[in-house]
């Protein structure tokens, strides 16, 4: 397996596919689609109680995708989303002792910022690359583009609001890597086992994106 940093994270897909997942037993065939379709990320928020069971199922069976815990909000989530094999971790937004756990976690990962300041807390520690949360209610790309002069190291991945009509227009930024979204695994299609339609929506992306 190789070693991810993160700006490999921003590099991987267009698209960061954000995944809610109530049946761990879903995670394996949910993976195999996006990777079907082209995108080889899936990040799996830490919202269900399946996650955990699902980020291990993933990272177990389909070793071809790389699996990452979001929705990270404490260091206990970061040690038990590592424990489980997640192989990045994402929040929404960061605290020092969030920021401390995730530096030291041995993975990579997207530290969520809203504010320049947040942005200039994360960039203090070395750490350039970051999630913009939540994205289009906090300004959106007049927010990114304002940012590029101040914080020219500064690299993000969008993510919150963003549809498939605008996730070319984000990644069109120069300090934008790649956005997160749900759109590419509504809750309808991963209910109903429809891995031909995910695997559409990725193949879309991939395109368009
Ligand atoms: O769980 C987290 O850590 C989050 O930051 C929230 C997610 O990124 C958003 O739920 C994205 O949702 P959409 O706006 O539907 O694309």
């Amino acid at each position: 397996m190789t070693t991810l940093t993160s700006a490999d994270l921003l590099t991987l897909s267009p698209v960061i596919p954000v995944v809610v997942l109530d049946d761990a037993d879903r995670a394996v065939p949910l993976a195999q689609a996006l990777l079907a379709g082209g995108i080889p990320v899936i990040e799996i928020t830490l919202r269900t109680p399946a996650a955990l069971a699902a980020i291990a199922a993933v990272a177990e069976r389909v070793p071809d995708m790389v699996v990452g815990a979001g929705t990270v909000t404490s260091p206990a989530h970061v040690d038990k989303a590592v424990a489980a094999g997640a192989r990045f971790l994402v929040s929404p937004g960061t605290t020092d002792a969030l920021l401390d756990a995730m530096a030291g976690s041995g993975v990579p990962y997207l530290p969520g910022i809203a504010t320049v300041s947040e942005a200039l807390r994360v960039l203090e520690r070395g750490q350039q690359e970051m999630k913009l949360f939540p994205a289009e209610a906090c300004g959106g790309r007049t927010f990114l583009q304002s940012l590029a002069s101040p914080l020219p190291d500064a690299r993000f991945c969008p993510t919150g609001g963003i549809t498939p009509d605008t996730a070319p227009l984000y990644r069109a930024l120069p300090n934008v890597g790649c956005v997160g979204g749900t759109w590419l695994t509504p809750a309808k299609l991963v209910a109903a086992a429809d891995w031909a339609q995910i695997t559409q929506l990725a193949v879309d992306a991939r395109r368009e994106a």
